[in-house]
């Protein structure tokens, strides 16, 4: 997520209040302010009326059932199976408002005293404060007339202060000022191209087309805003100085001539006065005055507005699904696409919750898709229904630093299989030769080529076995690896009747429905060849599922039964738990010489 602030400037029309404040102003620089927290640029110009949602048993920290709402806008519905602005939350709080280059060692010392929620930052910038350093400069360091330095200021920044009337528009106020340029001199307005023109940043916005309707209300709320600052009251006039700070710093009493910041309070602070505010917060103010006797700060009430785009998945789904049915809070991804496999209860909802899970997971997932039943085919390939956004299923998916074309349609991968597969990887040597039996679209293969000296690699799927090769290629190892279409028994028994069958030192049979029921096909490979040749009897891998109360034992059975031996040395490892009581398997032993030996009429 951004986690870029951006300034907003008289966007809401806003109620004012009065303010608690720890140094009076009478003259203002500033406006009711918008500021906008994580959001690409525009803000709302929603009416902050409210409807309230009372719940008495609120936790600490934002929640969907605290805050209240705006008053309902009318608007276009893009999307009926969820109204976004039904998300929006707007939360009363106090916040200091604290001259800029004082924040950063404040927000460090008044942590524990402040808002601290997830994804929103403590320190919100106000807009139309900031103001050019060499501006601030020309104020000097006088402290004699702080008030009259500042009034000059604003109008040198505005084209007016405060009791001058109308603001001037950019360009009425650059034409007066041209026509009082000789007589006022240059001296006073050497800066006067540098602020009617407006910087770099500025222009950009107007480029998009997002500032030009600021300050009209016009704005929408941004696809990707989440949160929104809202200052919505002034100083009191003549607010009571000596409230925090005691009588001691009365006569330090002064005006605002630079940038401030917003260090939101904790929500338990929110509607406080100064006095109310905790001890721990005075004395570091003091302190601070003390330190820099010129700092200014004051106790503003804001809003906090968040917007659908703040809520996380499982938030947005636990308020709109019904209260009796698990929100379903995790989903397995395959490069853009998210993979849900969803319970019946869930199925007349599953449009909206692939909605949420693609709006709460864009861009990286493009399409969602749901599991429409258990995979049946030869291919391993999954019933799939897209659920939400583009319906492509071809994607790319990076895996052991290597990038593997996929497409979920016609043929198989699983994710979840890579930490095993990078196991199994971690075995090889640049000494081996492998042979990937049910290779699928290579993740085992195209890695293994990386590290081995040669690599055949089968898999029945046509499907798969173009993607294997556009993924030998993609990857820079097609050199290495010699690809095969055909059952995987048939293949078994081919490669290692070729001259091929030397240097097989390692074998992979991931298909773990049936792959121990392949192992018949390395009864009497080495048949009639010398018992003493060069051949090697290579280490197999072989996958399975268990049910069984003692799955190891269970497995073992089957390689056994398949191998027609009675005793095989196995090494077995449980990969992981595929459904309740049901786990992957993989079972790893040297192909018994008895075995490669034997007679092929036992063969099936
Ligand atoms: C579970 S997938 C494993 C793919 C790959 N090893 C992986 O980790 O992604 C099993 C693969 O075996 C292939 N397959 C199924 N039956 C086969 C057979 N009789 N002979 C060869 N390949 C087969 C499927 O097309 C599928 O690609």
């Amino acid at each position: 997520m951004v986690t870029k602030l951006l300034l907003r400037l008289h966007s809401f029309p806003l109620t004012t209040f009065h303010t608690n404040l720890i140094f009076p102003r009478k003259h203002s620089l500033h406006k009711p302010l918008t500021v906008s927290l994580f959001s690409s640029s525009s803000s709302s110009s929603q009416a902050l009326t409210q409807t309230r949602i009372p719940d008495p048993t609120l936790s600490y920290g934002p929640s969907l059932h605290k805050g209240y709402t705006p008053q309902p806008q009318q608007h276009e519905q893009e999307d009926c199976l969820i109204d976004e602005q039904d998300f929006t939350r707007v939360f009363d709080l106090a916040a200091l408002r604290v001259p800029a280059k004082d924040c950063f060692a404040l927000e460090k010392r008044l942590r524990g005293h402040l808002l601290n929620w997830p994804r929103i930052r403590n320190i919100a910038r106000v807009p139309g404060d900031e103001v050019d350093p060499v501006l601030v400069n020309l104020l000097g360091d006088r402290d004699e007339e702080p008030e009259e330095d500042l009034v000059s200021l604003e109008r040198r920044i505005y084209g007016k202060a405060e009791g001058d009337g109308d603001v001037l528009s950019p360009v009425l106020y650059r034409e007066k000022l041209s026509r009082t340029f000789n007589s006022r001199g240059y001296v006073k307005f050497r800066n006067l191209a540098k602020i009617s023109r407006p910087t770099k940043k500025k222009r950009r916005r107007n480029d998009d087309g997002e500032e030009a309707a600021r300050g009209e209300g016009k704005r929408g709320i941004e696809k990707n805003e989440i949160a929104l600052v809202e200052v919505v009251e002034e100083e009191e006039e003549g607010g009571d100085l000596k409230g925090l700070l005691g009588d001691e710093f009365e006569g330090r009493m002064r005006k605002w001539r630079g940038p401030t910041r917003l260090l939101l309070l904790d929500e338990r602070y929110s509607g406080r006065k100064v006095e109310d505010l905790p001890e721990a917060i005075k004395v570091l103010l003091k302190e601070d005055m003390k330190e820099s006797p010129k700092s200014t700060f004051e106790l503003v009430r804001c809003k906090l507005t968040l917007f659908y785009n703040y809520w996380q998945m499982n938030e947005i789904l636990e308020a709109t699904l019904p209260k009796d049915i698990i929100v379903p809070s995790a989903f397995e991804t395959v490069g853009h696409v998210a993979h849900l496999n969803l319970r019946e209860e869930h199925l007349p909802y599953k449009n909206l919750i692939a909605k949420v899970v693609l709006d709460k997971n864009k861009p990286k997932i493009q399409t969602v898709i749901n599991k429409l039943e258990a995979i049946h085919n030869d291919y391993r390939t999954m019933q799939l229904e897209v659920l939400a956004g583009n319906h492509s299923l071809v994607t790319t998916v990076v895996e052991n630093g290597m990038r593997f074309h996929v497409d979920l349609a016609t043929v198989y991968w699983n994710s979840r299989l890579a930490t095993e597969r990078q196991r199994l990887l971690n075995g090889f040597t640049r000494n081996d030769v492998v042979c990937d039996v049910f290779t699928g679209v290579g993740p085992i293969a195209i890695s293994a080529a990386k590290i081995v000296k040669r690599v055949y690699a089968n898999d029945l799927n046509p499907y798969a076995v173009e993607y294997l090769e556009r993924n030998c290629v993609l990857n820079k190892v097609e050199r290495r690896v010699e690809v095969f279409n055909m059952d995987g028994r048939r293949f078994i028994r081919a490669i290692f009747a070729s001259e091929k069958a030397k240097g097989i030192t390692q074998v992979v049979m991931n298909l773990p429905n049936d792959a121990a029921e392949y192992l018949d096909a390395f009864r009497g490979i080495f048949r009639g060849r010398p018992k003493n040749g060069d051949f090697t009897f290579p280490l197999i891998h072989v996958y399975g599922f268990s049910k069984a109360q003692d799955p190891e034992f269970d497995f073992h059975e089957r390689i056994r039964i398949a191998l027609s031996e009675v005793a095989v040395d196995v090494e077995m490892r449980r990969v992981r738990l595929v459904a309740p009581g049901k786990w992957m398997l993989c079972a790893s032993f040297i192909l018994p010489q008895t075995v490669g030996f034997a007679d092929s009429r036992q063969d099936r």
